[in-house]
């Protein structure tokens, strides 16, 4: 039998050429004139440099290397230029928005402002203590012996449940009750229809579900999404379809949440301590409309976006101060001498500047968010760090980037020194706290820091006034995993009580 013989140099010439193609006319058609920088080959005609830095889990770490390889104005994508000099942070972040409209979004923050001011934040700070309490009490009966020594585990999977319970106090006046049950289990209704979730908060089925692990598939779904231009999201949306659906799954556990709330008699909106409660007291005494539904979306950012960051910025605290054993020891030295038992008084915390420089530096080096947050040119465009854009770029500075600017941090910026935040003794005078843009500028900036900052001293004054922590393998970097937050997967510590 005579096989019949094909001849495949025509198709692969075919697609060779068509490929080629391909790539000459992305990089010829140039619609915002920034052919131009350089950067990374592939970012000059494709997605496909930004989209592999994201899904290796090493996007800030990556762009930062990039940075010091081609200099301080890259292309990133066909539509995307990163920044590394850090007086162009303000320029960006106090002028320029994202897609979504400068009105939209100021409405939204005027909406939300009010209930995230300092003073709410230091209110807050009770019922962060007392879930510290909590906390440290499963840790002594769960870890701590009789015998003096270190006990060893890892603190993530604890670190996570305190982070959930506090955020849930925070928004619904009660926790998840995460750290007394030692898991991250909650309840999820079966029909994941909103309005039906909504009407009927207490009589419908459910089923338990991982909330770390639904929030993780969620962030999986919506981060190399939102790094595609829109019209790649329907094919994104095929190969995604799972944690599309945990996407949906957390929308409903937020809004039966909000149902369970507010089908709870509140007696005295006016003295509501959590989030829910005051938004509802607010909305009553300016005669608004409230809908619950609206909020939803709001709740659920704010779940996330308060819970994830908290958490990795503490295990990141607990990591550093742990191999620092002379930072740990100014810092227990500090707290000794300002609290006079584990009881926290967080007027007695709020400057102590030791506590203060720890926070500070933690947030420097390891800043859970740490790329450049981008932003869009206004048309017809702009001139930024001497270079003229045209409206519609895409523009962007790296927190990570700034964040370890010698320039700006004096010597060994990838070293955790406290001291460098504090006068004298060798210290760098003048450090300016405005220069950490952990949680950004300008209208857009987070509006969660004052709850994270008071919630990150009363955290770290409790566990460093009851223990002494060291890590299980000191020279062990911190394993991080970067989506939209860095996030620690593990951190080995040791802890014996003081
Ligand atoms: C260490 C803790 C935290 C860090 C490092 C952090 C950092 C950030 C950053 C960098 C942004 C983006 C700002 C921008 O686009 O310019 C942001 C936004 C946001 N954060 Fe935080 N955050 C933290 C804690 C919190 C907490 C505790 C909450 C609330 C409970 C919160 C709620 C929000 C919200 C709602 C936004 C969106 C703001 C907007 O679009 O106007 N964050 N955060």
């Amino acid at each position: 039998m005579v096989l019949p013989v094909f001849n495949l140099w025509g198709p692969a010439a075919g697609v060779v050429v068509t490929c080629s193609f391909y790539v000459l006319v992305s990089y010829l058609y140039d619609p915002y004139g920034i052919r131009k920088y350089p950067g990374p080959f592939s970012a000059k005609f494709s997605y496909a440099w930004i989209l592999w830095v994201g899904i290796t889990g090493r996007r800030s770490q990556r762009i930062h290397d990039a940075h010091n390889k081609y200099g301080p104005i890259i292309r990133i994508s066909p539509c995307e230029l990163s920044f590394s000099d850090p007086a162009v942070y303000p320029v960006i972040h106090s002028n320029l928005f994202t897609t979504l409209s400068k009105t939209d979004h100021g409405q939204k923050r005027r909406l939300l402002h009010p209930l995230f001011t300092a003073q709410v934040a230091r209110e807050f700070t009770p019922r962060t203590s007392s879930l510290m309490a909590q906390l440290i009490d499963k840790w002594e009966s769960h870890y701590i012996s009789s015998e003096a020594g270190f006990i060893w585990f890892d603190c993530v999977p604890w670190i996570t449940l305190l982070a959930f319970d506090s955020i849930g106090e925070f928004i619904f006046g009660e926790p998840f009750g995460m750290i007394e049950s030692g898991s991250d289990s909650v309840t999820v209704p079966t029909d994941l229809q909103l309005p039906f979730v909504m009407d009927k908060a207490t009589d419908v089925e459910h089923y338990p579900i991982s909330l770390a692990h639904i929030v993780s598939m969620r962030e999986r779904y919506n981060y190399p999404l939102g790094l595609l231009p829109k019209w790649w999201r329907p094919i994104g949306l095929r190969v995604l379809r799972k944690e599309a659906q945990a996407a949906e799954i957390f929308s409903a556990f937020v809004a039966h949440r909000l149902a369970e709330r507010l089908s709870t008699t509140v007696p005295q909106l006016e003295n509501a301590h959590d989030l829910v409660g005051r938004f509802l007291h607010k909305s009553q005494a300016q005669s608004e409309e409230f809908r619950p539904e609206s909020l939803v979306a709001e709740l659920i950012t704010i779940l996330v976006a308060g819970s994830d960051t908290t958490r990795n910025a503490l295990i990141a605290a607990l990591y550093y101060l742990a191999q620092s054993q002379n930072a740990q020891r100014n810092l227990q030295a500090e707290l000794d001498s300002h609290m006079t038992s584990c009881t926290i008084s967080y007027t007695d915390i709020e400057v102590l500047p030791c506590l203060n420089a720890c926070l500070n530096e933690t947030l420097r080096l390891y800043s859970p968010v740490g790329i450049g947050l981008p932003r869009t040119v206004p048309h017809p465009g702009m001139s930024i760090s001497g270079a003229w854009l045209a409206g519609g770029t895409t523009v962007g500075v790296p927190i990570y980037t700034v964040h370890r600017s010698a320039a700006l941090w004096g010597g060994h910026p990838e070293e955790f020194r406290p001291e460098r935040w504090l006068q004298g003794d060798g210290a760098q005078a003048g450090l300016d706290a405005d220069a950490l843009k952990a949680f950004s500028d300008g209208p857009m900036r987070c509006i969660g820091k004052h709850l994270a900052l008071a919630q990150l001293r009363v955290m770290i004054a409790a566990i460093f006034k009851r223990f002494d922590v060291v890590l299980e393998v000191p020279e062990s970097p911190l394993h991080i995993e970067e989506w939209f937050v860095r996030k620690a997967t593990e951190c080995r510590i040791g802890l014996r009580r003081r």
